[in-house]
């Protein structure tokens, strides 16, 4: 059976998930928001925004498409620099453009920074319209353990559900 096939008109998930480390000199984007008072950012060829990733990846597994890096790549010099959100309605819009409806997706931020707490609710709406569903957003420290406890760098994690449209 292919990846994506529709699988009888059932509900199918997806997994995300994704890594950047804290980098000097980066301006920090998580979860589609600036974090001016954070002192470092996030290091890659976007903007490192690893909750948007983890959400990307979410959707595209959970539709059979492959996942960001698969679809984009990091040699695609259109999307260097690129912002997470942007890369979020990108990838929702091919999701629908292969038939899928999002039901709704979920991510947890893993690491000491930025607190995301205080703007929970800001990203979620944020990402929720980027992706054009509902996107819940958690976050946990790992109590110190870990390159996440240690303040090296940040995760993120984010299943995802579609359905046939
Ligand atoms: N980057 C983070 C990490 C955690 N939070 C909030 O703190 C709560 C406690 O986290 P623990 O890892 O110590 O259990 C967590 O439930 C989050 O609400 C945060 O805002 N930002
Ligand atoms: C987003 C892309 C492309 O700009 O690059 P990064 O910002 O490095 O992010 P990552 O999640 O490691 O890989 C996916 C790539 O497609």
């Amino acid at each position: 059976m292919p990846a994506d096939s529709p699988a009888d008109g059932l509900p199918r998930v997806g997994v995300g998930v994704d890594v950047h480390p804290f980098a000097p000199g980066r301006p920090m984007w998580v979860a589609g928001l600036h974090w001016p008072q954070e002192s470092v950012g996030l290091s890659g060829h976007s903007d490192g925004d690893v909750a948007a990733h983890a959400c990307c990846d979410a959707i595209l597994t959970a539709a059979g498409l492959g996942d960001l890096g698969a679809q984009i790549g990091t040699s695609d010099p259109v999307w260097a620099g690129a912002s997470g959100v942007a890369l979020l309605t990108e990838m929702a819009g091919r999701v629908r453009s292969a038939g899928w409806r999002i039901g709704n997706v979920s991510v947890q931020v893993v690491g000491v920074r930025p607190r995301m707490a205080a703007r929970r609710a800001e990203a979620e709406g944020v990402l929720s319209e980027a992706c054009g569903a509902p996107v819940s957003v958690a976050a946990k420290t790992t109590d110190g353990l870990g390159f996440t406890g240690r303040g090296e760098g940040l995760a993120a994690f984010a299943t995802a559900l579609v359905v046939p449209a």
